[in-house]
């Protein structure tokens, strides 16, 4: 039986309290380990830890070791790749074939990324004149912002984690992770490999629990963590800017969606249909790039509902080591309940359900886990909460739309603006749409297209800042003006 321990100060421990919970196996429900839970104490020692590092060893390496060493951490999740791929897999109920082409290359690839990003982004200096004749000059001096409070979730835990830590700590900050306490253990494996990549003890530490009055929320409020970093719920967001608030400590939000997909008559249609399967059902819809909210333009209305459904019909559900599996289960029971709440209430609203809404019929011990079916609705008016509010499942809703204009005030009438894809092979169209959605990611013909050096982030209620190449670093690191008088 798996036993996940704290990381704090490079070695593994477990809670003062001697409390655990149970980590859960969502494709049948089996207890796969226990987890130690992170109190008040906990948090205190990780920051303690994290506050300390920042005067030691990593401090004083220079930069180019910093990025050896990070390099290390990423060659040592490479090299222990099936372990994090099954441990993963295990907590999540993702398909194998999922984790292996994109959470675990990219939690190594975070690493790499950013150690490299640090060390081609170019100082700034400006030359000023001053009164007496002899100018001055100003450099701007990158510096590491301090202890960075680091708060994921539970979809690409891994992918996720590294996406903040790997740049905090190329900018040469230390981190307190608590990472979702539904997907604890790659986050816990992860201690291992920065101390074999030699990353000083207390620049990674890691402390389990929940959020509200337990390890997340002590850590949101900790005075000594200098910014905080959180993926997750819109809801939980504003929780954590409060806790921020005291204190004026930065954040950086990466929050819920409600992404709308805008399908053109010109689009070419296998390639619509394809990308907005993905986007619908990839990773059970559990991903917050995912598309809720379709809009197809009438004419071609029916067709595509048919085949979009034909296609989601011919969905594997199975197991995560299982090749032929295109889709596992939720991530819990509790997250099944949340997802089945809104197929009840689609229906209630009055919804075509196209395909899906219910629990699939799953052969042996996998009856007893976290499933739904790949669901399609259409027909609901646009103020219902199917289409409003973020379900975080595998579904989406339907609605055609008549010109251009409409499609683009639909796109937009939601509190939320994450992304968005559209499909078109209009390229007028395309250069003409795009900017007028309200999203801080916008695909054409694309979805999860993602090169880690651009801008990634939300606008309305979908978060604060961006974070991603260069934007990562103007939030791990203070930018110190030195102006020099000559
Ligand atoms: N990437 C995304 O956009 C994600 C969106 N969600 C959405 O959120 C819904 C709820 O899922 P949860 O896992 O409960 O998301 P959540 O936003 O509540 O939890 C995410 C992380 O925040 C922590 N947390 C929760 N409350 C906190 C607080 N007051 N202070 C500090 N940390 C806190 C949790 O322990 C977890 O590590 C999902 O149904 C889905 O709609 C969930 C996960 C990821
Ligand atoms: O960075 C990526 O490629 C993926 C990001 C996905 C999310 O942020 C999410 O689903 O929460």
């Amino acid at each position: 039986m798996q036993e996940v321990k704290h990381f704090i100060a490079g070695e593994y421990c477990e809670s003062s309290l001697g409390r655990t919970f149970d980590n859960i196996n969502p494709c049948n429900g089996e207890k796969i380990g226990v987890v130690h839970e992170g109190g008040e104490a906990e948090i205190n020692a990780a920051v303690a830890a994290a506050r300390e590092a920042l005067t030691g060893d990593w401090a004083r390496m220079p930069e180019q070791q910093r990025t050896e060493v990070l390099h290390a951490v990423a060659d040592g999740v490479e090299k222990r790749f099936d372990e994090f791929l099954e441990a993963e897999c295990l907590d999540t109920g993702k398909p194998y074939s999922i984790a292996r082409h994109i959470d675990i290359p990219r939690g190594a690839a975070n690493f790499r990324v950013f150690a490299d990003a640090v060390r081609s982004v170019p100082t700034e200096a400006f030359h000023m004149e001053t009164p007496d004749g002899s100018g001055a000059y100003n450099i701007a001096v990158r510096k590491p912002k301090g202890v960075i409070g680091v708060i994921s979730p539970w979809n690409l835990p891994l992918l996720l984690m590294t996406w903040k830590v790997g740049p905090a700590l190329a900018c040469g900050n230390s981190v307190v992770v608590k990472p979702s306490e539904e997907t604890p253990t790659t986050t816990a494996l992860l201690g291992e490999v920065m101390n074999e990549a030699g990353v000083p003890p207390g620049v990674f530490n890691v402390v389990h629990g929940f959020g509200p009055d337990s390890a997340g929320e002590f850590l949101t409020r900790h005075r000594d963590v200098d910014a905080i970093t959180f993926t997750g719920e819109t809801r939980t967001g504003e929780a954590i800017m409060r806790a921020a608030a005291s204190g004026v400590r930065d954040v950086s939000f990466e929050l819920g969606g409600k992404n709308p997909a805008l399908v053109f008559a010109d689009c070419d249609m296998d390639r619509a249909i394809e990308g907005t399967l993905r986007s619908v059902f990839a990773n059970c819809g559990q991903v917050c790039l995912g598309t809720e909210r379709v809009y197809v333009e009438r004419s071609i209305f029916d067709e595509f509902v048919g085949r979009l459904a034909e296609a989601a019909g011919r969905y594997k559900l199975g197991r995560p080591e299982d090749p032929a599996t295109d889709m596992g289960p939720l991530v819990s029971h509790e997250h099944q309940r949340k997802v089945l709440s809104y197929y009840e209430l689609a229906k209630e609203e009055g919804a075509n359900v196209i395909i899906g809404g219910g629990v699939p019929a799953m052969p042996g011990d996998l009856a007893n886990g976290a499933w739904v079916e790949p669901t399609i609705w259409t027909g609901l008016p646009e103020s219902s909460r199917i289409v409003r509010e973020e379900i975080f499942g595998p579904c989406c809703h339907i609605q055609p739309f008549d010109d251009e204009e409409e499609a683009i005030r639909l796109a937009n009438d939601t509190p939320y603006g994450l992304a968005a894809a559209i499909w078109s092979q209009d390229a007028s169209r395309v250069f003409r749409v795009t900017p007028l959605i309200e999203a801080g990611i916008t695909w054409a013909n694309a979805w999860f297209l993602r090169d880690l050096r651009t801008p990634f982030g939300g606008c309305k209620q979908s978060g604060i800042g961006r974070e991603g190449g260069v934007h990562s670093l103007e939030f791990y690191s203070e930018l110190q003006n030195i102006c020099i008088k000559i």
